[in-house]
């Protein structure tokens, strides 16, 4: 789904209120990013709002609905390992597991806790900070027995900015990842 008014956006009939939920999930999980944005902002010492000013267009945000189906005995493959291009992506998953991020060469299965928020700080946020943050990868083992179902929101810059190392950041460029 494309932000909440774009002509792209089309609903089904039934249920007849989806158009209204899906809008307000979409409006919740920009507000929680432009939230923990500022929070990352300040985190990192950069001036009051800069991130804000940076990534100041919507309209290249994404909500995506997926169902993953139960893994068979010779396929368990939901999405293979990667790193989103986003600035921040967080996923609303529910309790069927599946999501393992990649930590000192060991994949590790995200808590599968229904109605959790996990938000991966991504690739934009990575190259601005010069490797301080460092997006995650991540892949989906689809897991055994039952559906995950999850929404994930990609919150993402207008596709013209351009992204290079901040130089708050790029001093020391031989600097290790913190
Ligand atoms: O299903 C998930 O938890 C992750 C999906 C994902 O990584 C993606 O859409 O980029
Ligand atoms: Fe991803």
């Amino acid at each position: 789904m494309c932000p909440p008014g774009t002509t792209a956006n089309v609903f089904p009939t039934n249920p007849s209120n989806i158009r209204p939920i899906m809008e307000e999930l979409f409006t919740k999980f920009s507000e929680t990013c432009q939230l923990l944005e500022s929070i990352l902002n300040d985190c990192l010492g950069l001036p009051p709002n800069f991130l804000k000013d940076y990534n100041n267009d919507r309209c290249m945000d994404i909500l995506l609905s997926y169902r993953y189906f139960p893994a068979t005995e010779s396929e368990d493959n939901g999405a293979t390992f990667h790193q989103d291009p986003t600035v921040l992506s967080p996923v609303f998953q529910d309790d069927a597991g599946g999501l393992e991020i990649l930590i000192n060469g060991e994949w590790i299965l995200v808590a599968p806790i229904k109605g959790a928020l996990v938000y991966h700080i991504c690739d934009v946020l990575q190259v601005l900070t010069n490797n301080k943050f460092v997006s995650p990868f991540h892949q989906v083992v689809r897991p055994k027995g039952k559906s995950r179902y999850v929404f994930v929101f990609f919150y993402n810059l207008s596709g013209e900015k351009w992204v290079e190392p901040l130089p708050q950041f790029s001093k020391d460029i031989e600097e290790l990842p913190k």
